[in-house]
């Protein structure tokens, strides 16, 4: 009682000018600290506090120490406000149960209410509910500063911004328990239309609560954008790779035609523009230097990964994506017959979903992309499984772009390479002070992040035994606990795993859960290796088309394609991708022939060549460098082709691999020395006279050069 009267004398003396606005926080409660958000941006927030203070006392003429109940809307008016905005609150509400539980266990109520103040939806603290609905915490209340006074969600309001209002900055001395943390949620337009705001009681009261609330609005504002112009395409960038599809992005919806229709705040501020005016209704072009047809191109060649971009006004660069209508997934209208997509290598009648886009003929993805399309929908996890480098990790980003989820976070996780203490915080999260060394902030884990989209375990063959336990529970209970909380969180997540390892045998050793294997795998998905699809041209062309994104598009000449399609492809498509770009930095013009290709390549098929068709002492070292192997020369037999060229040569698939990790002086070494070799028809002996070396130095050069004697018998 004592406190309320002293109160309401200081905010008088406050509002009258004879006390300084540094005294709106004061001493009033022996328990009271200063506002957590003050210390940043005094005087500036202390000034905004003594301002509302003085509309209060001045313009709604409020009685600080009034004790009326709260003005509350009625059912039926309440109802219509929440239909008004349940675009926003469907998505807002899944941020607010995520703050919530990063809040959890500090008395926190997470609050939305509507660009009048009225408190729309609530997820409030058990031990907080209490003294809430006592101070009017409740749906239907109506939280404006002209019914409330100065407090969280009516002062950001006003002051369309931020902020925090802790305990007796609130003008009525029956809120000055409270300690709120609010910001304001704008809509593509930049029209106000809610407030997110944190509320608690003030001894619990946080330093981060603001910048928590602060990116659950950001978080939401981007997820409404998404959602309401997902009929629309959508450019979404960042000026680093790795953030595209975060947080921080920016977002730019465009019509068919290719004119801005609309600009998330962040994008507008990361074009450093002041005003949607400055965008709206303007050409990408006008933009960036990219046309329309030619970002929507790249991004399906890039199979979604993002595609550099330059803004037209300074060169700065950016990374972006353009995703294509819901509704029109399948269907790419304004691409005309004459445009790059028009010559794609992709079979007729194919439609552009992010998964067709991983389909150029090969009968076995052509079964995976079936099967992945009927069944992620239903809710099936999928097991990805395939060697390395064959597209686990991009198939599965393209099962996630081609569901329903597509604009909610895609979560990767690859279970090998995070360190075996690190895995369960990462998953689970953790709350504050969880554990020695754990942040102050406490950390949402993968599982939360994903929450609303697609988890994506990569490398789960890796998973150490005492976690996979800890998961199955996640998985079967669909919640989860973060590390140091007792509250579980709902989770609705689609999940994707993948692995290289043969499960079944894992299992049969221990190292593997048979029932989280059965967990993963609705449907085991299998990728097939390179060497085994029957599409390689078309990707290999594909791949060269993305790789020469420079403006200059490149040609390969058919002995070169030839010979491509011949290798081993131990490393799969990344190692023909990686090729691919090293061959297409280094020409010398934009048609690529076999002198092109690295040295070891050539190596390579000049041993396929020597040993399948070449009579010894034939002079079987072709002018590789004049590019004119005759097509012929390197053709194998067709039934040798499966039975492994490299094999019959005397390498192994990881021979080859370590042969590509010679250095270059090392490449031309090895090349010199299986010329000779072939030469003198592998005799070891000549070959050493030849070069004046003895036989052992010449085993030593073999073996560092992964060079192996073949079966001569094969030579005639
Ligand atoms: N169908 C495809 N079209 C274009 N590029 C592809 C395709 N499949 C794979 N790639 C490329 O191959 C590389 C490896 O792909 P990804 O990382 O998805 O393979 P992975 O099977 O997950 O490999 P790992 O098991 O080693 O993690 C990437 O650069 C990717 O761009």
């Amino acid at each position: 009682m004592e406190i309320a009267v002293e109160h309401v004398k200081r905010v008088h003396l406050v509002v009258r000018g004879r006390l300084d606005s540094n005294h709106v926080s004061g001493a009033i409660s022996p328990g009271s600290t200063t506002n957590p958000d003050r210390e940043s941006n005094f005087p500036a927030a202390a000034n905004r506090i003594t301002q509302s203070w003085i509309r209060c006392l001045n313009e709604y003429k409020l009685d600080p120490g009034a004790c009326n109940d709260p003005e509350v809307v009625s059912p039926a008016e309440l109802q219509e406000r929440q239909e008004r905005l349940a675009d926003l609150q469907a998505v807002a509400k899944v941020e607010m149960a995520n703050l919530y539980q990063q809040l959890a266990d500090s008395g926190y109520a997470i609050i939305l209410t509507d660009r009048d103040g009225v408190l729309l939806n609530y997820f409030g603290d058990p031990a907080f509910t209490h003294a809430a609905s006592k101070t009017g915490l409740l749906p239907g209340a109506l939280w404006t500063e002209r019914a409330q006074g100065t407090n969280g969600m009516g002062t950001c309001l006003f002051e369309r911004r931020p902020l925090t209002v802790h305990q007796d900055e609130h003008y009525l001395s029956r809120n000055i328990g409270l300690s709120c943390a609010a910001a304001p949620i704008f809509d593509h337009e930049g029209e106000l239309v809610a407030v997110l705001d944190a509320s608690g009681e003030s001894h619990l009261a946080q330093q981060h609560t603001l910048a928590l609330v602060s990116m659950s609005v950001q978080m939401i504002e981007n997820r409404v954008f998404l959602h309401q112009f997902r009929h629309d395409y959508i450019v979404r960038f960042h000026n680093r790779p790795e953030f595209v599809g975060t947080l921080s992005e920016g977002a730019i919806a465009l019509s068919v035609t290719g004119r801005v229709l609309a600009a998330t705040r962040s994008a507008l501020f990361q074009l450093g523009l002041r005003c949607r005016s400055e965008i709206v209704g303007r050409d990408i072009t006008e933009l960036f230097n990219v046309t329309f047809c030619g970002l929507i191109d790249s991004s399906i060649k890039k199979s979604f990964h993002p595609v550099p971009i330059f803004e037209c006004r300074n060169g700065a660069r950016f990374f972006a994506l353009m995703y294509q209508p819901v509704s029109n997934a399948g269907i790419r209208p304004t691409i005309d017959a004459g445009s790059a997509s028009a010559k794609s290598t992709r079979p007729a009648g194919v439609s552009n979903t992010a998964l067709d886009a991983l389909h150029f003929g090969d009968p076995a993805m052509n079964a995976n992309i079936h099967m992945a399309k009927r069944v992620f929908e239903r809710n099936v996890a999928i097991l990805l499984q395939g060697e390395t480098g064959t597209g686990k990790e991009m198939f599965a980003r393209a099962v996630h772009l081609s569901s329903s989820r597509a604009t909610r976070p895609f979560i990767a996780i690859n279970c090998a390479s995070i360190p075996e203490a690190l895995i369960e915080s990462e998953l689970f999260g953790y709350r504050s002070g969880a554990f020695t060394g754990a942040s102050k902030e406490g950390q949402r884990g993968k599982l939360l992040q994903a929450n609303g989209g697609t988890l994506f375990l990569d490398e789960i063959g890796d998973m150490p035994v005492a976690l996979q336990a800890r998961l199955l529970r996640v998985l079967e209970e669909r919640e989860v606990v973060p590390l140091g909380s007792e509250t579980p969180v709902k989770l609705d997540i689609r999940l994707l795993s993948a692995t290289h390892c043969d499960l079944q045998k894992k299992i049969g050793q221990g190292e593997f859960r048979e029932d989280l294997y059965y967990r993963l795998q609705g449907v085991t998905i299998t990728l097939p290796p390179l060497r085994d699809r029957a599409d390689r041209p078309a990707l290999i062309r594909h791949l060269a088309a993305e790789e020469s994104d420079d403006g200059s598009p490149v040609e390969l000449d058919a002995n070169l394609l030839a010979l491509l399609d011949r290798q081993r492809w131990p490393g799969n498509v990344r190692q023909l991708r990686h090729l691919l770009r090293t061959m297409i930095a280094l020409r010398q013009s934009d048609r690529l022939g076999v002198h092109d290709l690295p040295a070891e390549y050539r190596v390579h098929a000049f041993d396929v060549a020597a040993l399948s068709q070449i009579p010894a002492a034939t002079p079987v070292i072709p002018d590789l460098s004049a590019d004119v192997l005759p097509h012929g020369q390197l053709q194998m037999p067709h039934d040798q082709k499966n039975t492994s060229s490299s094999e019959a040569a005397g390498t192994s698939d990881s021979d080859i691999l370590g042969a590509q990790k010679l250095n270059p002086l090392e490449s031309a070494e090895r090349y010199a020395l299986l010329k000779e070799l072939a030469q003198r028809d592998w005799n070891l002996s000549c070959v050493a006279r030849e070069l004046n070396i003895s036989r052992n130095t010449l085993y030593r050069k073999l073996q560092r050069l992964q060079i192996k004697t073949p079966d001569k018998s094969l030579f005639h």
